[in-house]
């Protein structure tokens, strides 16, 4: 189709592709570039490959449809395919031409006459042989076409061709032990909706723990209103919109998200944008439900059923422990369909334990069929419906949208003194009741300081009570461990939700957090002893338990929120709307917007706001927190801007640095922990700690998971692993311990590869603290830091870019989670990937050339790939016979314009 486009041959309009050939140009490249697209859907593969024209080619090794396959668990050696094309027919045919598609060079053809279109072999009843002599340099995946072209030796006739597929794989046996457990085979998506239903309820898992912190305040439904979901569904902005019978409502909505947001509107029109989002969720999960599951028996609790959920580690679908699915047997079709609500208990790998009704379990026989539905979690939007009802319930409007000035304190510096006078500002309140900002890019000290005027603040007043707030898990937990190292643990209390896994808890915060042993959850206190806490720290949906447990107005004297850059406005509303008292309380917020921001699932929502943070939108729309005009500089009195980067080596900043922070940010890491691996000897270039190890692998899935791995990219984390733990402590190098150590992959499946490999390299096991080398998604890294850092981008294909950009996963097309993960490590970064496929993103190519430019670029060799053009011109000189495949011609002699799609 590049092709098309560069000859001017094609063109898409709308999704569609349309083909420009007149009826007499029958372009041999048109004609390819068809049997690509129809190849695509299945159409006409076998058409291409199949033996015609008396002509039969076989191949040693054998092919298997079309396409011969062969692994060498040795670089460098020598490995030939053969191939015979035999002439089975009785007249003599022109074999006019071979050559072979492919993007990396690492095989070299040869036959005996050398058989060009300028010197044909004419090819007698009898065979030739074409030879494929391959040397692999590199583990992964070397795809190639092999094409073949003949001519019958009769006037007028018209040439065919015969296309093999080729597939070289280098791997070691550790890439064969973590290959595919079996096919991947994707559910078929199938709707069904029980029209009359009963519902029976089920188990959930609440039952069991006794909460101290009692519910005083309850949370209402927040159920919005029908003609909502019609509106949304149906282009909710359109003016075109169909839904005349209740134009006012319309145009009531639409005049509420047009007008900008102001304390007079707030409530109204956050509740708006959460019901668009709710909205959408409800759409998105339906996507999920699956048809004709089996369920088994817990093995440790016969009273849970197991089923198995593929993608449910990477939130696809969301389920956490609490949440319910709607089950129905699938012989069930007479309506009323009973329907069994089954609560999670726990969510595993790629499972979920389910509570049901005694009813289903006595009737519960093995290989069962069930229908399953998802529902979304209504918990978290309730909180942030009543946290916005509480902005204004509370007058928060000096707060949200602040304007007046308060006396200013002039302060000394120290080491950093933008940092300094921060903590400062923030401990005397300087900027109340507005919120002050402390924001800058990745490893300026915005955690430090945040933890630092903590710490200040407690120092100078005793009585003060602080609520610390993050919006994931991961980001809490360091916010709660840095503080830890500078306030007595016994004076802080990480407050996890009863959701919580405890796997996934640091084991040092256990102690200090809210794990209830007899219990064997996460239990809420009573009141009266959180409120004996200096610090709290929690995310800020379950600081909305605070609220419901009717914490005093103003107990809270100080509301710290940390990547508040990743959280919605109603969100960072929970941790403050009836809690902090706008006139006393000092609201800290610090972030990043050029760090991963929230996830809006709604186009309506996000087109109208709800994407934008609170942090975002008072440093774009209030003056207070911008430049002033006059002298270029922040009012320090409510801003802070930190540009000191105490993580990295430059060379590790210099792309994100140029790319997202005008080379704003600047190099202050102690010089002896960034230089630590300038020397290291498997460096492509001392001096220069970036490593881009190019690997051309295979994004794979296996059995019924969406998510994707790549085994060869997995055997070079693993030889890197090998290298850093052998070489730690040597030549001036520094300990390393597996701690010191984080690897960023972008799906869950690779995640858990990764992970599997870790325990099967037996030469890693002596990594005594093997456990602590974190691997996770960029999410899971935001606000860490590690002295190494790998990243694996797993990404291989093209075809999956448009899947990963619709469900907001993977690495390309997303500048921010790009930028996390490589703005986390100290001293080296070593990125692993396909180097074709990720320069297709502008921002990863500017990586990758700059990783080559200063020659830390290595692994598999970019010389060795054939350039766009060579393909494009070597695809305009082949032939697709118009007679094997004369369906084509006829749809191309139809118009100028064809329509295949
Ligand atoms: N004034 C300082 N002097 C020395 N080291 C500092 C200073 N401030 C921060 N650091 C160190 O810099 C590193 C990054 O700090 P921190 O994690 O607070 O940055 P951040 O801005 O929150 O990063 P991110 O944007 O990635 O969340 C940490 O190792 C921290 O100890």
């Amino acid at each position: 189709l590049f092709a098309l486009q560069k000859f001017n041959k094609a063109h898409i309009k709308q999704g569609k592709i349309y083909i420009n050939a007149r009826p007499q140009v029958t372009n041999a490249l048109t004609y390819w570039s068809v049997a690509l697209e129809l190849c695509h859907e299945g159409i006409t593969w076998k058409r291409l490959t199949a033996d015609k024209g008396g002509i039969e080619i076989t191949t040693d090794p054998v092919s298997m449809g079309g396409k011969v396959q062969f692994t060498v668990d040795r670089l460098r050696e020598l490995f030939v395919i053969r191939f015979h094309i035999v002439n089975k027919g009785t007249d003599c045919i022109h074999f006019t031409y071979y050559t072979a598609l492919h993007r990396i060079r690492c095989f070299t053809l040869e036959d005996d006459r050398r058989v060009t279109r300028a010197c044909p072999l004419f090819l007698c009843p009898g065979d030739y042989e074409v030879m494929v002599r391959y040397t692999l340099n590199h583990y992964g995946y070397f795809p190639a076409m092999m094409y073949f072209e003949f001519c019958p030796e009769c006037p007028g006739s018209v040439p065919f061709c015969i296309v093999r597929e080729m597939e070289a794989i280098a791997r070691t046996p550790l890439a064969a032990e973590l290959g595919p457990v079996a096919p991947y085979k994707p559910f078929q998506v199938v709707t069904y909706k029980p029209v009359e239903t009963v519902v029976v309820e089920g188990v959930p898992p609440e039952n069991s723990l006794v909460q101290h912190l009692k519910t005083a305040v309850k949370l209402r439904d927040y159920k919005y209103p029908h003609y909502l979901k019609e509106l949304a569904v149906v282009h909710f902005m359109s003016m075109h919109s169909s839904l005349t019978q209740r134009p006012c409502l319309c145009c009531a909505s639409r005049n509420l998200l047009s007008c900008s947001l102001k304390m007079k509107n707030y409530s109204h029109r956050f509740h708006l944008l959460l019901h668009l989002e709710e909205i959408q969720m409800e759409v998105d999960i339906r996507k999920y439900d699956l048809h004709n599951q089996t369920m088994a028996p817990d093995q440790s609790n016969r009273k849970l059923l197991t089923l198995r959920v593929p993608g449910v580690a990477e939130n696809r679908p969301s389920v956490l422990r609490g949440d319910c699915l709607r089950v129905s047997k699938s012989e069930d079709t007479v309506q009323p369909i009973t329907v069994y609500n089954g609560y999670v208990h726990k969510v595993e790998l790629d499972r979920v334990k389910l509570g049901f009704s005694k009813k289903l379990l006595q009737a519960f026989i093995s290989n069962m069929k069930f229908n399953v539905e998802f529902t979304i979690n209504h918990f978290p939007l309730k909180l942030q419906h009543r946290a916005v009802d509480m902005a204004v319930k509370h007058q928060l409007g000096e707060v949200l949208f602040p304007s007046a000035l308060a006396h200013y304190i002039k302060l000394t510096l120290e080491n950093n003194p933008e940092q300094h006078a921060a903590v400062q500002r923030i401990v005397a309140g300087s900027s109340k009741p507005a919120p002050h900002l402390v924001f800058g890019p990745p490893g300026t000290g915005k955690t430090i300081t945040l933890v630092e005027a903590m710490k200040q603040v407690s120092r100078a007043d005793p009585s003060a009570h602080i609520l610390a707030c993050a919006p994931s898990n991961s980001a809490c937990d360091l916010l709660c461990e840095r503080l830890m190292v500078h306030i007595d643990p016994h004076r802080v209390y990480r407050m996890y939700a009863g959701s919580r896994d405890i796997s996934s808890v640091p084991k040092n915060l256990l102690k200090y957090s809210n794990w209830d042993e007899r219990q064997d959850g996460f239990v809420f206190p009573e009141r009266e002893t959180l409120m004996k806490y200096e610090i709290i720290v929690t995310t800020m949906i379950t600081a909305g338990r605070l609220v419901s447990g009717e914490f005093p107005l103003g107990h809270f004297t100080h509301v710290f929120v940390d990547e508040g850059g990743q959280a919605v406005e109603p969100e960072c509303l929970i941790a403050i709307a009836g809690l902090l008292n706008p006139e006393q309380g000092q609201f800290v917020l610090a972030g990043d917007p050029k760090q991963l921001g929230p996830i809006i699932r709604s186009p309506h929502a996000q087109q109208h706001g709800l994407g934008l943070s609170l942090l975002e939108r008072l440093m774009t729309s209030n003056t207070l927190y911008q430049k002033s005009t006059e002298s270029g500089h922040f009012d320090t009195r409510f801003v802070t801007k930190l540009l000191r980067n105490y993580r990295s080596h430059p060379a590790i900043l210099k792309i994100p640095n140029r790319l997202f922070y005008e080379n704003e940010l600047q190099v202050f890491a102690d010089q002896w922990d960034r230089e630590a691996y300038c020397n290291w000897e498997h460096l492509p270039k001392k001096g220069f700690p970036v490593i881009f190890h190019g690997v051309m692998g295979k994004d794979e899935r296996e059995a019924n998971s969406p998510s994707f791995f790549n085994v060869s990219e997995i055997e070079v984390l693993v030889d890197y692993l090998t290298k850093l733990m052998e070489t730690q402590g040597k030549k001036g190098l520094p300990k390393l311990s597996a701690k010191d150590i984080g690897i960023i992959a972008p799906y869950r499946k690779q995640v858990e590869k990764i992970q599997k490999a870790l325990k099967s390299v037996s030469a890693l096991s002596r990594w005594s603290d093997l456990k602590e080398l974190k691997v996770g998604s960029v999410e899971e890294f935001q606000g860490q830091e590690r002295k190494v850092i790998m990243i694996s981008t797993v990404r291989s294909s093209v075809n999956y870019i448009k899947m990963d950009k619709d469900f907001n996963i993977g690495f390309l097309s997303n500048e921010k989670r790009f930028n996390v993960a490589l703005t986390r490590a100290r001293s080296l970064l070593i990125v692993v990937g396909n180097p074709v496929i990720l320069s297709k993103d502008p921002t990863w190519e500017k990586f990758i050339s700059y990783c080559v430019e200063e020659k830390g670029y290595t692994g598999f060799d970019l010389k060795d790939t054939e350039d766009e053009d060579n393909v494009v011109s070597k695809l305009a000189t082949l032939k697709i016979s118009v007679d094997t495949d004369s369906e084509w011609a006829d749809k191309l002699s139809e118009t100028d314009a064809n329509c295949f799609k």
